[in-house]
Order: C-alpha cells, then sequence, then structure tokens
C-alpha cells in the first residue's frame, strides 16, 4: 500500500534525479490533493494554480544557481561548497527562466555533477521590497489557512508581555569577547537586514519581536549561510536556536526543489535536528515552527516517551526539517521509517551532550553508519554553550574544513546571572530552601509570576522535596527522568540496543505516554505559574527556555562545573537578569576551584570561605573538565591548541567593537 508521500510524489510528478546525479524530467503535474505531502517549493499555490510543470529537481549533492537579479532589499550570498545553491524563484517560488521559454518547456539545465544553471529570475525571488515573491501575495493563503498559527497565543494583546524582545542586553555586550578560528571566516553582520534570510523568515522574525540579532546570531549565521561548517559555543540563553534555524530555513528556500523518490515510505528530510531530550526537541520544535510559519516548510517532532504511531502519521505527510532525540530517531530509522540520505544540514544543539559518554556511539552511528551524506556533502552546525576539549575533538569527526566560534566567556556564565553560594549542612538545607522562598516572596522585587527552579541530584530526593514543599504549602512540582523516557539525561549508561529495546516494547507504550504527559502537565503547570516551583534532576539543566524563572536554586551541586554552567542558564536569559543560589558542603569540594574560577570571571562575589576552600581543594578530577583541561575557558578551538603563535591559519578574532587581538588572550 503506498504512503501518502508516495501518492503524492507520483501525483507530483516530481523529477527525480538518482543519488548519482543522472536528472530525468518529470512531464507535468496534477493538482495536489490536500492531505498529500507537497514540497516546501510548491505549497501555499493559490488555489487553482495552474499546473506546474518542469520542475528542476537535482540530486543531494547538486546545485542549481539561479543566475538572475533579485531586488535592491537582498544581499546576495554566495554557498561555496557542494550542494549550496541559489535557486531563482518566481513569485510562486518555482524557478523561472528569463525570457519566457517557459510553457511547457525545460526551465533548467542540470549540468554534468548535478550543477543546474538557473538562466533567470522574471520577479524577484527573494525581496524585502514590495512584490516580494514570498509573502502578501493573495492567493498563497489558501493552503496556509490550514497552518495553525504559532504566534496565535503571543498575538493577544498583553500589557504585560507584549514589548519589544529585545533580547540579550546589546550594550552590555557591546565588548563581548568574541574568537573565531579556521579559514576564510565570513564577516558578522550587525543587523537581520544585512543578511538575506526571505521575506517569510523576515516577516516570522518580526513576528517574533527580534529587533536584532544577538551576538552569536550575529556571527554563526553569516558563516552558515555562507555553507560553512560550524562548531559554536555561546552562553545560556543567548539565542543559540535561530542561530541555527535561521540558515536552514534560509538555506531550504534558497535551494532549488530537490525530487524526493517517488513512492518511498520513508520520511525523507531534508534537515536533521538533534538535542538530548523530549522537552528541548519539543521547545526546539516550537521554535522552528514559528521561523518557518507560512514559508512551507515543514518541521516535524519525534522523541521517546510519546506513542510513535502519532509521530509516524506526521512524518507520512513530509518532513523538511526533522527536530529528534536520538533515540526515537533511532527506532525510526531502523523501523526503516526515516532515511537520511537527503540531508543536508544537520545540527546538534547541546552538543557536547549529545557527544558525552555514553552517547556517542548512538551520534556517530545516526551520523556515520546510516544513510547520511559525509561531512563536506552536508553542512553541519554544533553548538552548545560548553564544549570540552575532547568533546571537540570528538565532534569535528562530524565536520569538515569549519569554523569554531565562540561568543561571550564560552563555559562561564553571564553577568547577568548573580550567583550566591551558601555553606549548608544537608540537615539544613530544606529550612534554608525556605528561607530562600519566603525571602523571594517578602522583597516583592519579583512579580508574583517569578519562578523558582531547584535542583536535585536524584529523582527519590526530587519527589520527596516536591512532596515536603507541598506539605509546607508551597505549590511546587517535580520533572526528572522517571517521569519520561529522556533519552539522554537519564540513559546515561544505557546502551543502543537497550534503548530500541525499550522504546519498542510494547508492554510500555502506555506507560511511556502517561509519564510523558506527567512531564509535559509539569513543565506546563510550571512556566504558567501555577506551581511556581519546579524540583528537576539534570533532566531539566540544558536548553529549556522558560521566561520568568527568576530564581535556580542549586539544592545539591552537580559533580561536573559544565552542568552548574547549564543549570543556572535557565535564569538569566535573553538579557534578563536572574538569581542562582548554590549550596554547598563538604561533599562539593571537587567542584571548588572551578566554582570559584567561574565566579570570578563573572564578576561575582567570592566568599572567602569559599576561596580558602579552593585553595584546599584538589582539582575537580576527570569531570571538571574545563580546569582539568587546561584552557581557561570552555570556548577555545582544541585546533590552536597545538598551533599557538606565529602563522596560525586558524586563528582570526573579532574581540567585540575592538577586534584585533585574540579575546581569550
Ligand atoms: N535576536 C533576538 N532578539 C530577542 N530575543 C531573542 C533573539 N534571539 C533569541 N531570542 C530569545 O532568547 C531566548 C533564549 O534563546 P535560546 O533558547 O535559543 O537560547 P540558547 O542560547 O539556546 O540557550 P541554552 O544555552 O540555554 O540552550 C528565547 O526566548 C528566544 O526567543
Amino acid at each position: 500500500m503506498p504512503s501518502v508521500w508516495s501518492e503524492s510524489s507520483s501525483e507530483l510528478g516530481v523529477e527525480h534525479v538518482n543519488a548519482n546525479n543522472s536528472a530525468s524530467v518529470g512531464a507535468t503535474i496534477p493538482p495536489s490533493r490536500s492531505s498529500s505531502y507537497v514540497p516546501p517549493h510548491l505549497r501555499n499555490r493559490p488555489q487553482g494554480a495552474s499546473t506546474i510543470n518542469n520542475i528542476i529537481a537535482v540530486s543531494a549533492e547538486g546545485s542549481s544557481l539561479g543566475a538572475g537579479t533579485r531586488d535592491s532589499g537582498s544581499t546576495a550570498s554566495t554557498v561555496n561548497r557542494p550542494g549550496g545553491a541559489w535557486a531563482a524563484r518566481d513569485s510562486t517560488g518555482s524557478a523561472l527562466p528569463s525570457g519566457g521559454a517557459w510553457g511547457g518547456a525545460r526551465v533548467n539545465t542540470v549540468q554534468p555533477g548535478g550543477r543546474g544553471v538557473g538562466v533567470g529570475v522574471t520577479g524577484s525571488g527573494w525581496s524585502n521590497g514590495s512584490g516580494s515573491a514570498w509573502s502578501g501575495r493573495s492567493g498563497w493563503n489558501g493552503a496556509r489557512e490550514h497552518e495553525k498559527n504559532p504566534f496565535a497565543a503571543e498575538e493577544q494583546p498583553n500589557p504585560v508581555f507584549d514589548q519589544e524582545n529585545t533580547g540579550i542586553n546589546f550594550d552590555a555586550y557591546e565588548d563581548i569577547p568574541v574568537e573565531t578560528s579556521g579559514e576564510n571566516v565570513p564577516p558578522p553582520v550587525n543587523t537581520f537586514a544585512e543578511i538575506d534570510l526571505g521575506e517569510s523568515l523576515n516577516e516570522n522574525i518580526r513576528r517574533c519581536k527580534y529587533v536584532k540579532p544577538t551576538p552569536v546570531q550575529k556571527y554563526a549565521i553569516p558563516i552558515s549561510l555562507a555553507g560553512r561548517d560550524l562548531m559554536a559555543c555561546a552562553q545560556t540563553g543567548s539565542g543559540k536556536t535561530a542561530a541555527f534555524c535561521f540558515p536552514i530555513i534560509a538555506g531550504i528556500l534558497r535551494s532549488p526543489p530537490i525530487g524526493r523518490p517517488r513512492g518511498a515510505r520513508k520520511a525523507l528530510p531534508l534537515a536533521l535536528i538533534l538535542s538530548p531530550t523530549r522537552e528541548l526537541s519539543s521547545q526546539i520544535h516550537d521554535e522552528a515552527k514559528k521561523f518557518a510559519y507560512q514559508t512551507g516548510i515543514r518541521v516535524v517532532v519525534a522523541y521517546g516517551g510519546a506513542p510513535i504511531h502519532n509521530q509516524l502519521r506526521e512524518l507520512e505527510r513530509g518532513v523538511d526539517i526533522l527536530v529528534a532525540t536520538p533515540g526515537r530517531l533511532g527506532d525510526l530509522l531502523e523501523r526503516a521509517r526515516v532515511s537520511l540520505s537527503y540531508i543536508k544540514y544537520l545540527a546538534l544543539d547541546e552538543a557536547d551532550r549529545m557527544l558525552d559518554m555514553g552517547f556517542e556511539p548512538q551520534i556517530r552511528r545516526i551520523v556515520e553508519q546510516m544513510d547520511m551524506p559525509p561531512a563536506g556533502q552536508r553542512q553541519t552546525m554544533l553548538f552548545s554553550a560548553t564544549f570540552p576539549r575532547e568533546i571537540q575533538r570528538l565532534a569535528s569527526d562530524f565536520l569538515w574544513n569549519y569554523i569554531f566560534l565562540a561568543v561571550g566567556r564560552v563555559g562561564s556564565s553571564t553577568d547577568l546571572i548573580v550567583q550566591k553560594v551558601e555553606f549548608v549542612q544537608d540537615a539544613e538545607k530544606r529550612s534554608m530552601l525556605m528561607d530562600l522562598i519566603h525571602a523571594q516572596k517578602a522583597t516583592g522585587s519579583q512579580s508574583q509570576q517569578a519562578l523558582t527552579l531547584v535542583f536535585v541530584e536524584t529523582k527519590r530526593g526530587a519527589d520527596a522535596l516536591e512532596d515536603w514543599l507541598c506539605r509546607m504549602g508551597f505549590p511546587a512540582t517535580t520533572i526528572h527522568g522517571d517521569r519520561s523516557q529522556s533519552e539522554i539525561g537519564e540513559f546515561k549508561s544505557i546502551r543502543w540496543s537497550s534503548i530500541l529495546l525499550e522504546l519498542r516494547c510494547p508492554l510500555n507504550s502506555s506507560h511511556i505516554s502517561v509519564v510523558s504527559q506527567e512531564r509535559e502537565h509539569a513543565l506546563r503547570s510550571f512556566r504558567t505559574g501555577v506551581t511556581p516551583i519546579l524540583v528537576a534532576t539534570d533532566v531539566a539543566a540544558r536548553g529549556l527556555d522558560i521566561p520568568r524563572v527568576a530564581h535556580v536554586v542549586n539544592f545539591d551541586l552537580p559533580s561536573d562545573i559544565d552542568d552548574y554552567v547549564h543549570r543556572i542558564g535557565r535564569t538569566g536569559r535573553a538579557g534578563k537578569t536572574g538569581l542562582a543560589t548554590a549550596f554547598f558542603n563538604d561533599k562539593d569540594l571537587s567542584l571548588t576551584r572551578p566554582l570559584v574560577e567561574l565566579m570570578q570571571e563573572a564578576n561575582q562575589e567570592v566568599p572567602g570561605w569559599l576561596v580558602n576552600y579552593a585553595s584546599r581543594a584538589n582539582y575537580g578530577g576527570g569531570r571538571n573538565r574545563r580546569s582539568g583541561g587546561g584552557a581557561r575557558f570552555g570556548g577555545r578551538d582544541y585546533r590552536r591548541e597545538g598551533a599557538r603563535g606565529a602563522g596560525d591559519r586558524y586563528s582570526s578574532a573579532y574581540g567585540g567593537s575592538g577586534g584585533g587581538s585574540s579575546a581569550w588572550d
């Protein structure tokens, strides 16, 4: 029985070019059925739009370079890697030749090697001005009406939150240290207008109320748009999600339509975004859907802890950008329901965690042992706030001639977070927490909705503390691994095969959906302030972007300083200030030195007793890699370690407004 996609493909008669770049030209394309998958470039056409003839199709490696003009608002970017392309599009997103030789004739010539040359453009493909191909045309809305508006909730007038999302405290970041390494690093931009992202993506950026790019976006977006691989470190809450989503979306829209095989039951995404937990994947999916709204690009998410059947249904409807956790993706690959053979963009969020001990084999399997095009034939982007040197070394296997980017004192915390450390014995921790919560209420400096996130070491500890807080009259909820099948955070030592077994076990499926609902419910209840205290294990440490988290309490300190950085990064996000309090006692001795260093880097007041501890303490053992590894910050390009000094071809530092010498020296 043919899948929806296969029906769709054959109906559309999309040209298919096989992996060897031999192009075959499809004839005409009958109108698509609404339930069918429609490739991005064909979506959202007016009802009754005439049959589309002659779609350019090239292989994943092939390129097509539109030689036509774009209007004056646009800045051309060159794509200097295999597979990069500028598609010349007409006002409906199809490639058009100049000279009108177009009625039923073939549009593009596909040259040997799959490089097609578009010969011109009628109308602007990408303008920012009037007459844009991608926005405002009547008739497009017929199909777009069916796309749920991801901005609907935010577009309701709200006097409290309806203000410019100015993001990072831009003034404070004028002098932010920035380091780039690698060959021919494209220069940064200062405004979104300088980057040609296309009208519909620009419109969505406006809807997000992003006024200007954050520091990491200023550097990462031009680098990625130039087709370069990237390893990027930037502080928590600094807008990394958009930094990898924008180039992916813009890249897909720019590229010539890629004919995907007829009759394939498998989903054939063009971009894959991997992240460690279901919550983070879900959050990235929500963000990416906003950025891709009304572009015709379909974003689908697949994560463990939720029934696979719904996700399969979504995948069958077609996918351009797949956001996934490694475990669930592994399952889908094993079931042959997803193929990675058309991947042009691979992004790893929280990349250091994804390549951490225990998970590297899963990621290697996905990236290197399935059917994904190798480095150099896809574009790979790795992002995190922390990037230990040994993880960089592992990660470099996935990259090709990449640029290393470090924005801010990477691996350190932001100055926006006030860090406090209190010496508290275990037995006193609860009453200390109570004092903090009372103080927070009493100061009145926080609005009623201010949220407190409390990190503990174990699931049992989380449940016990939540129970106690509730009994004391403080509405609290909890999130930890037992409440779902978190794929990384909690499965650290479980092997790939066991994960598949677990996810496939039908007896588990109802349990999975119950626990995942619990976790979803807990997060929603925290986000909305219904339960303004969330007790969490490290599963909530990375990536989660919850506005109004005013206070992070490390009830139990982690043993790894990088985990501390990510945990406290749940507050003080996007230019807002935050408070982080750590309960410290003798058990945390190994963390002392990196903690003191971190606080000093972030201009925090370090208690004298902690400094004394630090002078007595050993370095934090193997896990505290920043200090153990010798590099001052977690964000120095490991390739430079052996290449310092004269003639270092990898080095190029911007150093914020100052430029000149490396900000790290
Ligand atoms: N250009 C911008 N202007 C204003 N706000 C922005 C901009 N870019 C991103 N943001 C907002 O900043 C917040 C943090 O972004 P994001 O979650 O991508 O951070 P991050 O760097 O990935 O953090 P983490 O390291 O914790 O994962 C989000 O609420 C996002 O909407």
